[in-house]
C-alpha cells in the first residue's frame, strides 16, 4: 500500500452571502510513496494550495478519500475525525505556507524548537537543533532571540520552513517553500529535501520555481 491514495478528491467553496459556489479543484486522483516527491502544476487558481490544504484538512474536501497509510493504520485524511487529524499533525504531516503566525513573546530559535518538544526532546536538544536549521538557512544570528512578527518576508518563510521540517514526519505539504528564499536558503532548502526523501520522508509540494527542486521530483500532477 502507498503511503497515500487520493481518490477523486474535489472541492468547491459555497459563498452563501453571494448564493455563489467557485470550484477548487475536481476528481484529483494519485498515489504518493514514502520518499516520494510529487510536484504538483497548475495555472493560477486552479487549486493547488486548496489540495495542500485539503489533505492537511485545513479545508475539509467534499467529495472522495485520500487514504493515509499512518503509524497506528489506514486513515481517510477527508472524513476522519478532528481529534485524528490533530495528532497526525503533531507526529507525521507537516504543512509549510507562505504565512507565518508568530506568536507573542515567543522567539524565532523557540519557535523552531517547540515541535521538537512537543515531541517529547529535551529544550537544549530542541534548541540545538532549530540554531542548525536556522543557521543552515541562512537566518542570521542576530535575530534567532527576536520575535518573528517584524521579521522580512523572506525571514518569515525561514522560520516556516524550520518549524514545519525539524521534527520527523513522514508526509510534508510544501506550498510555495521557495517563493521569498535567496538564492543560498533555496540551495539549503533543497539539500534539505534530498536528505528528508532519502530518510523516507514523502512530499507534495507547489513550487514557484520547479527548477529549484529539479532532479528530486519523482512524479508531476497537473491541477486544470
Ligand atoms: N477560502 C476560500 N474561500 C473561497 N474561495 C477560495 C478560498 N480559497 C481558495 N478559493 C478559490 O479557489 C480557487 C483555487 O484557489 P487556490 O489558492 O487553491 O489556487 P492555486 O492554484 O493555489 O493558485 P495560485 O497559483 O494563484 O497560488 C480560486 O479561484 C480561489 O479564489
Amino acid at each position: 500500500m502507498p503511503l497515500l491514495h487520493v481518490e477523486d478528491l474535489s472541492k468547491n467553496f459555497v459563498i452563501h452571502a453571494l448564493g455563489r459556489t467557485i470550484p477548487a479543484f475536481q476528481g484529483v486522483s494519485f498515489t504518493l510513496e514514502a520518499g516520494s516527491l510529487l510536484l504538483i502544476r497548475g495555472p493560477n487558481g486552479a487549486g493547488k494550495s486548496s489540495l495542500l490544504r485539503c489533505l492537511y484538512r485545513t479545508y475539509l474536501p467534499e467529495r472522495g478519500q485520500a487514504l493515509f497509510a499512518a503509524a497506528d493504520g489506514t486513515i481517510d485524511l477527508a472524513s476522519a475525525a478532528d481529534v485524528d487529524i490533530a495528532l497526525l499533525r503533531r507526529t507525521e504531516i507537516g504543512h509549510v505556507t507562505q504565512f507565518l503566525r508568530p506568536r507573542p513573546r515567543v522567539t524565532a530559535l523557540d519557535l523552531v524548537a517547540e515541535p521538537l518538544l512537543v515531541a517529547g526532546h529535551s529544550l537544549a536538544e530542541a534548541r540545538e537543533a532549530a540554531a542548525d536549521w536556522l543557521g543552515s538557512l541562512g537566518l542570521k544570528a542576530a535575530i534567532w532571540q527576536a520575535y518573528p512578527s517584524t521579521f522580512s518576508g523572506g525571514e518569515q518563510q525561514k522560520i516556516n520552513l524550520a518549524r514545519a521540517m525539524i521534527a520527523p514526519r513522514r508526509l510534508l505539504l510544501l506550498d510555495e517553500p521557495t517563493s521569498a528564499l535567496d538564492p543560498d536558503a533555496r540551495a539549503a532548502l533543497c539539500s534539505r529535501i534530498k536528505t528528508l526523501k532519502a530518510a523516507g520522508v514523502a512530499m507534495i509540494g507547489v513550487f514557484h520555481h520547479p527548477e529549484d527542486i529539479a532532479g528530486l521530483i519523482d512524479v508531476e500532477f497537473h491541477v486544470a
